[in-house]
């Protein structure tokens, strides 16, 4: 691993080995197969077929435009795809009973609070639809963040406005929390104490969670899992550390790039044809084995996100 990557303080859900332990694979909380999602004549979704396992903490990156939103409110059944299936908790996304749908939290991109309202007025007109609602951690986060409970919301900044969606969605105690660019208008302290809450709620319920961001250094804080979207599909996901140990970049003749991805039994990743017949490719060495003696590129996580979105 390497340490300039991943300090002593960087936070780590206890779910991330969940990926990796494919022999008792739980039943997810979310199943994607082969779903197709188009909007007029332009493929956002691409036959993309995915899972969220509980326990696992997701950080969904791709680039403007590259369909996270829409992946977001496919999987949350808030937009019927042409093609595929899509599954919460084991139900048809469309069309999950009440029990289900109290199951889910959701931070939409767009703030959708009721403007109107004081946070107060807000948290216990949502709390009537729950059968959970966790008051103690409704108070100490209103507290923490330093939320006016009796102040019209519309007045609230953004970032106070994002923070009170944030409470919103943890109020009701979910299991799966689905969150569309949650750090946006937060300050770096903010953004700190979110991530915190996020590992706590994994630690202590083992939420699954997935959220999309551009934000690349919260994610390195935070031993997440990472999936990267790309030409509407889930191009790659794993740990960033693991990512980090074997993703890396080589150049060489297309010919001796493919007897050397055969020599290592690695993934090719991505493939770029450079001049005088020679190209780049990056590759994932496979687990456990010793990085081989060749001239290969380590990739940071900006690297990554360049290359796989
Ligand atoms: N309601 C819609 N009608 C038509 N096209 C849409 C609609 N919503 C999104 N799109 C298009 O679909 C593509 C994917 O948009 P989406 O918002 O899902 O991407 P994103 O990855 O969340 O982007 P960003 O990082 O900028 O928030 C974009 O080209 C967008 O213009």
């Amino acid at each position: 691993m390497n340490a300039s990557t991943h300090p002593s303080s960087t936070l780590r859900p206890a779910d991330l080995s969940l990926h990796s332990r494919a022999a008792q694979q739980p039943s997810a909380s979310a199943q994607l197969s082969a779903v197709n999602l188009s909007y007029g004549s332009q493929a956002v979704l691409r036959d993309l077929s995915w899972q969220l396992l509980p326990g696992q903490v997701v950080g969904l990156l791709g680039r403007n435009g590259a369909g996270k939103t829409t992946l977001l409110e496919a999987l949350l059944g808030l937009r019927e795809p042409q093609a595929g299936r899509i599954e919460l908790f084991g139900q048809a996304a469309a069309r999950i009973d009440d029990a289900a749908r109290a199951r889910i939290g959701y931070v939409p991109q767009q703030s959708d609070l009721f403007e109107g309202f004081t946070p107060a007025q807000l948290l216990a007109y949502f709390k009537s639809f729950y059968p959970r609602w966790n008051e103690a951690k409704v108070e100490g986060l209103l507290s923490r963040w330093e939320i006016a409970r009796d102040k019209p919301i519309a007045r609230l900044s953004g970032g106070q406005q994002q923070r009170l969606s944030i409470i919103r969605a943890l109020a009701h105690e979910p299991d799966l929390l689905v969150l569309d660019e949650p750090v946006a208008s937060l300050d770096p302290a903010g953004r700190r104490d979110f991530l915190r809450e996020l590992v706590d709620q994994v630690l202590d319920r083992g939420t699954t969670v997935v959220f999309s961001t551009h934000i690349l250094s919260d994610l390195e804080r935070v031993a997440f899992n990472l999936a990267f979207m790309s030409e509407g599909q889930i191009s790659c996901q794993a740990p960033l550390d693991e990512l980090i140990e074997q993703v890396r970049s080589v150049q060489g003749s297309t010919a001796q790039l493919q007897s050397l991805v055969g020599r290592l039994g690695a993934q090719v990743l991505r493939r770029h044809a450079l001049e005088d017949g020679q190209a780049r490719w990056l590759i994932r060495l496979p687990a456990d084995q010793p990085i081989p003696a060749v001239e290969l590129q380590a990739l940071n996580l900006e690297d990554l996100f360049m290359e796989l979105t």
